[in-house]
């Protein structure tokens, strides 16, 4: 770690590691206050509520953070983001998802003496062009019958992105109907199952590529075309079949005419939209179409609304700055090696899925931006499931295991589906279980517990240690008054500046991802071996092991 951390490293030697979160909220009825911020982000996004209290930190620790921020320059770094800088080094692009979603008439952002948010704005108006033909009937399939199903078919961050913000705003959309469906994997199970109780003549195909190279993609989508024209009995509906059912999202235009879409049905994106970070624009064509362009439009609000937050709050009372600092104590200084997001809304069921790429493929990095290997501990591994699922599956070990697992619980005040008791349980459950982690279970209470329970001797004396619970496991909880399209935008953009602000300080670029390339490599050249009939020997043991087992098995 290097000299920016000294301070840091100091007091966590001292005192930051004995910090005891339970002793810290009995010596101070205020905690809570002082570690927690209210924010209102906007009137549409309404207030997110950060309470971080429930952390092993103290106001000494906290400050260190904040000057550790500071020292890293995250303010500049920022602001040279938001500007069109090409702070994507790796790459030589600019990283502008947030000129996507800027809603200011009069923004200008300017990258190579273009101004983005011209092209921004006609993508904008061609998607709802589109969208409203689409969900109006007036878009054709190439029968003549309305869509009422499109599948997405894309990858990685022209996946998951929109099929998280698919099932978040379920609630918005009309599934009798249009319903939206995704293919991403390359095992050709997805497609088929996805398809077979599709009609043809009124299903639309996304294919959603920022590269239009992506194998898994451009073999699904040549699938799908063929699963498409195998129903089209008359030979000469094939070229409009393909022309009503097919649109493309990419930033490849050549690809995409050669794979036969027309240049009207493509939404073009630019390569400053990181994949991961690309659900706000023309990726976003499926939300778009699932719950209507006023809708996406609304989620781009709330994107835009945090951005404000993040560019103007000051660093202390900044969420995503906050978020990051707090993960940066308990990475590198805690080695805590996971963070797990728990979002206690059925609708989020894919949130922390979304985030393990958008986290892992930007942080999981081992060299800083000039070329160094790193001094201290990078990107955490990202994992969560809804509560309360969760609790009944792995929260066992957060409570008991010997990892620290620093956790962010997430709830809305208000559900949308207000049946009997089930909102409060559900509440009740979030903050017991911060409760619990928090305070853990002494010795002490535990015996007390059994006592009452009538043990005694050996039987108690052999069962307590099982029964205690050591605590002071930390959480952030996090509230919004309601999940709606603002409010999901600017949660989704708290977490990606999160993302951000920890690069920074880590001094890594989180924009590119070299690390996926060299296995896309090996199977592009094992791929024709698998059709050759001679052992394979130009591999390790292993690999060429595995090659001839499933030759000499396969049945094909
Ligand atoms: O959108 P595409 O170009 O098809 O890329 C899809 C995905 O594949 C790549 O392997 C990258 O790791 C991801 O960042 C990307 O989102």
């Amino acid at each position: 770690m290097d000299n920016r951390f000294s301070k840091l490293k100091e007091y966590y030697e001292s005192k930051g590691k004995d910090l005891n979160m339970r002793e810290l909220f009995s010596k101070d009825s205020s905690r809570f206050n002082k570690f927690s911020v209210d924010v209102k982000i906007s009137e549409k996004v309404g207030n997110i509520l950060l309470d971080y209290s429930k952390n092993r930190i103290d106001e000494t620790a906290l400050a260190l953070l904040v000057e550790l921020a500071e020292q890293s320059g995250v303010a500049e770094m920022r602001d040279r983001m938001f500007k069109g800088d090409k702070i994507n080094i790796t790459e030589q692009r600019a990283v502008l998802h947030t000129a996507l979603r800027n809603r200011d008439p009069s923004a200008k952002i300017v990258v190579d003496g273009e101004d983005v948010m011209v092209g921004v704005r006609q993508v904008l108006a061609k998607m709802r062009s589109f969208v409203g033909r689409v969900r109006s009937g007036e878009w054709r399939g190439y029968s003549g019958k309305a869509i009422t199903d499109v599948v997405n078919i894309g990858i990685g961050g022209s996946d998951l992105g929109p099929v998280m913000v698919t099932n978040a705003l379920k609630s918005y959309a009309d599934d009798t109907k249009l319903r939206a469906h995704f293919v991403s994997n390359i095992d050709g199970t997805h497609l088929v199952e996805t398809v077979k109780h599709l009609n043809p003549e009124t299903t639309l195909f996304i294919v959603a590529s920022k590269t239009f190279t992506t194998q898994e993609t451009i073999t699904n989508a040549t699938s799908a075309r063929a699963w498409l024209l195998e129903r089209v009995s008359d030979a000469s509906l094939h070229t409009k079949a393909v022309a009503q059912h097919f649109v493309a999202l990419s930033t490849n235009g050549e690809a995409v005419s050669k794979f036969g879409i027309l240049v009207d049905n493509m939404f073009e994106f630019w390569d400053w939209v990181g994949g991961r970070y690309s659900l706000w624009s023309a990726i976003g064509l499926s939300i778009a179409l699932y719950v209507g362009m006023d809708v996406f439009e609304s989620l781009l609000e709330g994107a835009y609304e945090m951005d404000r937050h993040f560019t103007s709050a000051p660093l202390a009372h900044n969420l995503p700055v906050l978020l990051a600092l707090i993960g940066v104590w308990y990475n590198n200084f805690f080695n805590a090696q996971s963070v797990a997001i728990l979002p206690y809304d059925q609708y989020l069921s894919r949130f922390a899925a979304y985030f393990q790429q958008g986290d892992m493929e930007s942080n999981g990095k081992g060299v800083t931006r000039d070329g160094t290997p790193v001094s201290s501990q990078t990107g955490p591994v990202i994992w969560g499931e809804p509560g309360t699922n969760g609790q009944h599956a792995f929260y066992q070990l957060i409570h008991q295991g010997t990892k620290i697992i620093p956790c962010d619980f997430i709830a809305p005040i208000e559900s949308q589906n207000n049946i009997g008791q089930h909102h409060r349980i559900l509440l009740s459950n979030f903050f017991a279980q911060t409760e619990a982690l928090m305070k853990g279970k002494s010795e002490s209470e535990a015996r007390a517990e059994l006592v009452k329970e009538g043990l005694s001797g050996d039987r108690l004396e052999n069962l307590l240690p099982h029964k205690v619970f050591s605590g002071n496991r930390p959480t952030n909880s996090i509230m919004i008054q309601k999940l709606t399209p603002h409010s999901l935008g600017a949660l989704i953009a708290l977490y990606e500046h999160k993302i951000f602000v920890q690069g920074v300080i880590w001094n890594i670029n989180s924009f590119d991802q070299w690390g996926v390339e060299l296995g896309k490599q090996l199977a592009k050249s094992i791929l024709p071996e698998l059709y050759t009939k001679e052992d394979i020997t130009s591999h390790d043991s292993s690999t060429n092991g595995l090659i001839n087992y499933y030759k000499k098995n396969s049945k094909l």
